[in-house]
């Protein structure tokens, strides 16, 4: 029994800060639109125990309220609420939100890539964009729903459309892209994967994820360096295979999102030093036409704080962000002239 409490403890060790409570000066309240789903779930548990989040408001089309009287009677100090679906719904539930998680919207099923996503989920992410923008235009909005590439320009163009756009409060979250290229690397070098730390930049789709490996320290080679870069490339494939059409991931992806909350949350608090990668407006490859782009951004108390060059590549890595390149130009441009071309009501 007290193994089994050890390893609770240890698994959400990363999460928790122990010695850290919300207070009145430092209250945050977090809101998770698409809470009743495969990610929204545990997602909200894990953010129900976390220390720092004083208010948790839990939104979606199906099913909210029930999650929320589930989650409510965790024995940590926040309060958690559901939200009925409807205009005044979200609207209640986004009001004084500090931090907006989106991952509403379908997942994919086998044979479908993330861009196949983009018909069903665009409109998804436009609508709650609109309502965030009404009622939080000062949120940290963090994206999960996919294809990423596309769905944080949508939600840019929203913003923009509204006079509200903050550039630096909005993130698309790559955080599982780096959770699973440490982990692979462990594997791989039989290393602790706490300890590995893998700078992944780009998009979040296939070619558009590039792992550094070099900047860790790491030199693989040949087939066992393309088997690395492709598990990693289409590790959301791996998933959805498994899962055999029954969606693709969600637990690694709660823990991913719950991982940069907490990152975003204790920089908000005041602790410096806080990086993640993160796919955020960008200026790195402007001058190429790539308005967004993911590589370690340093968070603060006002969203992006610094947003970290590439630094040095192999040539092979730097083969591999020329070809990212080139697809999230077209992923970017796909979501900024349909928000454009499709404001909504
Ligand atoms: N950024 C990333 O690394 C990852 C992103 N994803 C993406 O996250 C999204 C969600 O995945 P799952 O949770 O597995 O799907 P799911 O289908 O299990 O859950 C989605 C939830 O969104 C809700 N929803 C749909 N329309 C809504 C609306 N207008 N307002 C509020 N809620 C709404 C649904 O009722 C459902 O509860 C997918 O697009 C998936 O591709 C998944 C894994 C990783
Ligand atoms: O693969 C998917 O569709 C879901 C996702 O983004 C991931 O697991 O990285």
């Amino acid at each position: 029994m007290f193994a089994t409490r050890r390893a609770t403890q240890a698994a959400f060790g990363a999460l928790q800060s122990r010695s850290f409570s919300a207070t009145a000066a430092n209250a945050t309240k977090v809101a998770v639109l698409g809470a009743a789903g495969g990610i929204g779930q545990p997602l909200s548990l894990l953010l129900k125990l976390n220390p720092r989040v004083s208010e948790l408001a839990l939104y979606d089309i199906k099913g909210a309220p029930g999650v929320a009287a589930d989650i409510s009677h965790i024995n940590t100090k926040s309060i958690v609420k559901g939200y009925e679906p409807g205009a005044e719904g979200i609207k209640e539930c986004l009001t004084g939100a500090q931090i907006v998680l989106i991952p509403a919207g379908v997942p994919r099923k086998p044979g479908m890539t993330r861009d196949d996503l983009f018909n069903t989920n665009a409109s998804i992410v436009r609508d709650l964009a609109k309502a965030a923008a009404d009622a939080c235009p000062d949120a940290n909005m963090l994206i999960i729903s996919n294809p990423v590439n596309s769905t944080v320009p949508i939600t840019a163009e929203i913003f923009k459309s509204k006079g509200v756009y903050n550039p630096k409060r909005l993130f698309g979250v790559t955080t599982l892209d780096v959770v699973r290229a440490s982990r692979f690397i462990s594997q791989l070098k039989n290393t602790d994967p706490a300890n590995e730390n893998i700078t992944v930049v780009g998009g979040h789709s296939g070619a558009t994820i590039v792992p550094l490996l070099s900047q860790a320290g790491y030199s693989l080679e040949g087939s066992e360096r393309d088997e690395y870069v492709k598990r990693v490339q289409f590790g959301g494939d791996e998933v959805v295979q498994a899962k055999g059409g029954a969606g693709s991931a969600t637990l690694s992806m709660a823990m991913a999102g719950a991982r940069f909350a907490e990152s975003l949350l204790k920089a908000a608090q005041g602790q410096s030093g806080v990086i993640e990668p993160t796919f955020v407006d960008s200026p790195l490859y402007k001058d190429q036409g790539v308005t967004y782009f993911a590589s370690n951004v340093e968070l603060g108390p006002n969203g992006v704080e610094k947003i970290h060059p590439v630094g040095n590549l192999t040539d092979y890595e730097q083969q591999l962000l020329d070809v990212c390149l080139k697809d999230l130009k077209g992923n970017i441009e796909k979501g900024q002239k349909w928000a454009q071309e499709n404001p909504g009501n």
